[in-house]
């Protein structure tokens, strides 16, 4: 199928001349509970989508769905199942894992969250000071990126304490999150799946000193949240105070969970709830619908369409809504962590490029910063918009029409481009002339021809939010399918983790640096110089 694909590619249109018979966004579109994703500005034809959703079905990619869903243990490296989808099945049937209903335990814990979060919330659970006004989540990665992109995309719906985030090892981001928090009312969570992670660790242990230096008990204003119920023991976090859970549910795939504790103390238990639900209905969508109508599916064949295929090396993501300002980035290890693979699940080498490259900034932020090369640089970077129909801002309602038009106006500029006569014909209107006027338009045309996919929603609600990710997960999960990679291992971490611990004695002043590696030992030495 990979070759028949191919032979697509080397006859592939130009876009704009797919629309020329009329019908094509219809048919090149997918509605699913008001989420409508449009791929029409694509050079897929109608035969070749035809046969991008054979590859899929080739892939099994219903089959290897409905194991997921059913709870086989598809992380195979692991020996694990894959339940993210489980933690969002409010109002669903059992799940069962070796034969054991999980949901019972969801449901208990998502409780368990609901009654912490409601206390702090209402004051009832106090820090030693009073009321807690502030709460500071250590994490990173999986148990970082997604409750910090969703804290902001949610801040019309946050009446809650104010959150805050540390996750990198670097004492500055410890520093500068903690600089005008009062401890005695600062509730701190500390979230890691395995509660090993050295940076969580050494910023879990240095906020519990920058706490103790105000109040009696830290302890008292700290809770965890990891499936290493030892660990959290140890830590001296006690157990009604431990939101657990299993490890069928990957760190990047967390935040529907307890790792979103922060988001719900944010937003309220209703509304952490109809992000669930929005999720829930995006999985209902993947299950049931048919698979050349099915929105997560559409997305990962334009994704392989683009980058196996065509073999654009990087997908910028491009909200037009700057609430979604990291949303990009909890991409990035969404995507490149599950699918930055070079063996697939039964070991072998991957017969396809894998990726690709995810980034992104909201608009029009970018438009002033990256965008020209997205318009006329050599390599073409397939874009996916993403907009809503309407702010939260009603009184700034003008601006919400500009934020559209411009994203519109983007993808329309990538589509159309503008022909070197054109470019010639409006110069010599504002006056130029001869050489220059050859050499300058030049400067101005617009090749066109440039892919991208829009995403609409009414409006950035909780479930919204919900579905618009559930909508990536299933999309990273499809890519990997047909790749044939197992989506949900992350071995590619662990060298740089093994070699950060080795080395910690050795960036001592002083330190032996005999057994270093030569390449290391050259720049420790110039950083000893300069300390
Ligand atoms: O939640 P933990 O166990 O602290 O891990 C944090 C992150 O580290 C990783 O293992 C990668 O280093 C991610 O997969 C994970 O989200």
């Amino acid at each position: 199928m990979w070759d028949v694909l191919k032979a697509h590619q080397a006859q592939a249109p130009r876009i704009v001349d797919l629309f020329e018979d009329g019908g094509r966004s219809e048919a090149f579109s997918i509605t699913a509970d008001g989420l409508y994703f449009d791929y029409a500005k694509t050079d897929i034809t109608e035969a070749c989508w035809e046969d991008l959703v054979r590859l899929a079905e080739q892939a099994e990619v219903a089959k290897w769905r409905d194991s997921m869903f059913a709870g086989e243990k598809i992380n195979v490296t692991e020996d694990r199942a894959v339940l993210h989808t489980a933690l969002r099945n409010l109002d669903g049937g059992p799940v069962e894992v070796d034969g054991e209903d999980v949901m019972p335990g969801v449901k208990e814990v998502l409780a368990k969250m609901g009654d912490f979060a409601e206390a702090v919330r209402s004051g009832e659970f106090k820090g030693q000071g009073g009321k807690i006004t502030d709460v500071v989540n250590i994490g990173i990665g999986g148990s970082d990126l997604g409750p910090v992109m969703a804290t902001i995309a949610l801040k019309p719906y946050a009446d809650g304490p104010r959150t805050h985030f540390i996750s990198n090892v670097d004492g500055a981001d410890l520093a500068d999150t903690l600089d005008g928090l009062d401890p005695a009312t600062t509730l701190v969570l500390v979230a890691s799946k395995t509660f090993t992670t050295q940076e969580t660790m050494m910023n879990a242990t240095s906020v519990r000193d920058w706490m103790a230096k105000s109040v009696s008990d830290p302890a008292a204003q700290f809770a965890a949240i990891s499936t290493n119920l030892e660990a959290t023991a140890a830590f001296g976090i006690p157990a009604e105070r431990v939101f657990g859970f299993e490890d069928w549910v990957g760190g990047r795939y967390s935040m529907w969970g307890p790792i979103g504790l922060s988001i719900m103390l944010a937003i309220g238990t209703n509304d952490f709830n109809d992000f669930l639900r929005g999720a829930q209905a995006m999985d209902q969508h993947f299950v049931t619908a048919d698979l050349s109508q099915n929105m997560p599916i559409a997305l990962a064949l334009v994704g392989i369409w683009h980058h196996q295929i065509h073999g654009h090396a990087t997908r910028a993501v491009l909200p037009y809504e700057q609430r979604l300002l990291r949303f990009p980035a909890y991409l990035q290890q969404m995507e490149m962590e599950s699918n930055g693979k070079s063996v697939t699940r039964d070991g072998k080498e991957v017969s396809q490029t894998v990726g690709p490259i995810v980034w992104g900034e909201p608009g029009t932020n970018g438009q002033h910063a990256f965008y020209q090369l997205i318009h006329q640089g050599k390599q073409v970077v397939p874009c996916e918009f993403m907009v809503g129909a309407e702010g939260h801002e009603p009184e700034l309602a003008h601006h919400h029409k500009a934020i559209l038009a411009n994203c519109l106006a983007q993808s329309e500029a990538l589509l159309l481009g503008r022909s070197y006569e054109v470019a010639k014909e409006r110069m010599a209107a504002a006056g130029h002339e001869g050489e220059a006027l050859e050499a300058h338009a030049m400067q101005r045309v617009f090749a066109g021809n440039r892919p991208s996919t829009t995403l609409v929603y009414q409006k950035l609600t909780p479930f919204v939010l919900g579905q618009i990710v559930a909508l990536y997960e299933h999309r990273v999960f499809v890519e990997g399918v047909i790749l044939g990679i197992n989506s949900y291992d992350q071995w590619g971490v662990e060298l740089g983790k093994e070699l950060a611990n080795k080395l910690l004695p050795a960036v001592e002043v002083d330190a032996d640096l005999s057994e270093v590696h030569p390449a290391t030992s050259a720049i420790i030495s110039k950083i000893n110089a300069l300390r």
